[in-house]
């Protein structure tokens, strides 16, 4: 197995009386496009925060690039090359894609002309390049999406955790988006990704853990978390393998 750029060990994260993770041990292993997924309030973001520092564990230790980075702040993990999406895409509004992009770029470039040189590589990676002079208002969804992914990208990161970058999308802007992320993981970035949609899962995950009530309950490929019982109880509710089993039996 290659070696482990992001390893957490023993994780766990409470908030008043809710334990949101609770003893996460995962190892995510450099080069690879691996999927996060899990019922609502599974805990999954939170797990996110965890890893970038956005929040510090209760217990439990986290190690990114051989390095233990427990409770270290996100813009030290940014510039060791780890970069996070978030799950609701806050672009400035007014500034152009190019000048949005250039945020990301400025976290290793000083100057205001490298940055916006490098926004424009990184959105012809994205498919942003036809909309690089356009108010980041004037994009569409997928647009903004897009977007958000640029911006992180444009740190330079060794490791992305992408959160739901396919949410909201509509099938054909999905479809469109699963060789972006493909490219970027193809390109050397080892790419994490929480997920509902399924069919990106399916088409993208090499590895998929999977997360409910703040704990793992399974892992493995695409095709064998989603025939796991323990998943599909955690989807469904208690009893409904059973009853998928008895559907599917010949009469
Ligand atoms: N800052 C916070 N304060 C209190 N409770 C929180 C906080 N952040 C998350 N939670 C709770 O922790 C649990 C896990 O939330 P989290 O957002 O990590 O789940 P998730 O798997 O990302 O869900 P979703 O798929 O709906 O985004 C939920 O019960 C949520 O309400």
């Amino acid at each position: 197995m290659a070696k482990a750029l992001l390893a957490l060990d023993g994780v766990s994260r409470s908030f008043g009386g809710l334990q949101a993770v609770r003893d996460v041990t995962l190892e995510v292993p450099a080069g690879s496009l691996a999927a996060l997924i899990g019922p609502n309030g599974a805990g999954k973001t939170t797990l996110f925060a965890l890893m970038s520092g956005f929040l510090k564990p209760d217990r439990g230790r986290i190690r990114f690039a051989g390095e233990d980075i427990t409770g270290r702040e996100p813009h030290r993990n940014a510039l060791a090359g780890m970069t996070r999406t978030f799950q609701i895409v806050q672009p400035f509004a007014q500034q152009t894609v190019r000048q949005n992009i250039a945020v990301g770029a400025h976290l290793r470039l000083a100057s205001r002309r490298a940055a916006l040189e490098h926004a424009e590589i990184v959105a012809q990676r994205v498919g942003l390049a036809p909309h690089l002079d356009k108010p980041a208002a004037d994009l569409t969804v997928a647009g903004r999406k897009r977007l958000e992914l640029a911006r992180a990208l444009a740190t330079g990161p060794r490791l992305l955790l992408l959160d739901e970058v396919l949410a909201g999308l509509n099938p054909t802007e999905i479809a469109d988006m699963i060789p972006v992320v493909r490219d970027i993981n193809a390109g050397g970035v080892t790419v994490l990704m929480i997920e509902h949609v399924m069919q990106a899962v399916m088409n993208l995950a090499g590895h998929v853990w999977v997360l409910a009530q703040g704990q793992l309950i399974a892992q493995g490929t695409p095709g064998e978390v989603t025939r796991d019982e323990r998943v599909i109880e955690a989807y469904l509710g208690h009893g409904a393998a059973a009853r998928l089993r008895a559907q599917e039996a010949p009469a």
